[in-house]
């Protein structure tokens, strides 16, 4: 039996927003396994990266409990990746994915062997002292992944981190994730608006409804792994999940459109 590595109950959020109340998500609980990768797809402005804040302990809940099991207390309890801007300017691509090493004063041999591991891994050895802005946009990306893991962290919070990349680069990068993923067996929640890149990577994907968000649907994905982007895409099971997915989803897009204009700006 897997343990237990997030637990979270009643988990509710609220803002105050020009005097009104603004409540982000409510009643959310929920449980993820150590080692599940978990994607939580809703329509935009119903909670999610909220909710990723409240997990990563950037925002206190307004009402609830979240516990998470901090097995080894050397480790870090987690790491974020961002859209963009996740990466330090002034800290070259190596620098960049040793900052968690540097920070915990790992000894200079061990971090150079992870790092020039992460540099295989993202196909950066090349670039491993250009600076970010000598970088694409999904090279950038590809360096925070590899940063966010080589710390070793607990449980990986992303949110939306491959968005702003093109399709291709998109694809590519979703393929190296997958790779170091299936090495590390990292717990993961990973917010994206992509069903297509929540059924590719995810163990179980969580949708939230239009806001207040709360939980709404929940699917296991049973591709095994190691998953090959090009096999997943061409099965009919696949199309399958995809429109299962697709047709709850719109329902709650459509609901938030017909809210838009009601929350204060
Ligand atoms: N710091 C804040 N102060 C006030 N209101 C906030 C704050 N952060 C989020 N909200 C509100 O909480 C709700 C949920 O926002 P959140 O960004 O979590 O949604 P989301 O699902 O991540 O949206 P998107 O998909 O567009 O990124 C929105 O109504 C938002 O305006």
């Amino acid at each position: 039996m897997q343990v237990e590595k997030i637990r979270i109950e009643q988990l509710r959020k609220q803002f105050v927003k020009k005097n009104k109340m603004v409540e982000a998500f409510h009643s959310i609980s929920l449980q993820i396994k150590d080692g599940e990768f978990v994607s939580i797809v809703g329509p935009s402005g119903c909670g999610k990266t909220t909710l990723l804040r409240v997990i990563a302990g950037l925002e206190l809940p307004t009402s609830g409990t979240m516990h998470i099991q901090h097995h080894d207390s050397n480790q870090p309890l987690n790491a974020m990746v961002f859209q963009e801007h996740s990466i330090f300017p002034w800290m070259t691509v190596r620098e960049n994915i040793a900052y968690g090493l540097t920070m915990r004063k790992v000894p200079p041999s061990i971090k150079k062997s992870i790092v020039d591991h992460y540099l295989l891994k993202i196909n950066m050895v090349n670039f491993a002292e250009s600076y970010p802005h000598q970088l694409s946009g999904g090279m950038k990306q590809r360096v925070s992944v590899a940063r966010a893991f080589a710390n070793d962290p607990e449980i990986l919070l992303m949110d939306e981190p491959f968005t702003a990349l093109d399709e291709q680069n998109r694809l590519l990068i979703q393929q190296e994730l997958l790779k170091i993923w299936e090495e590390n067996q990292k717990t993961v929640v990973f917010i994206t608006h992509s069903i297509e890149e929540a059924i590719l990577l995810s163990d179980r994907i969580i949708m939230m409804s239009a806001h207040p968000g709360t939980l709404i649907a929940e699917y296991e994905i049973p591709f095994p792994r190691p998953r090959k982007i090009e096999e997943i895409r061409s099965s009919t099971f696949y199309k399958n999940m995809f429109n299962e997915i697709w047709m709850q989803l719109k329902e709650e897009v459509e609901k938030s459109r017909s809210m838009e204009g009601m929350l204060p700006i």
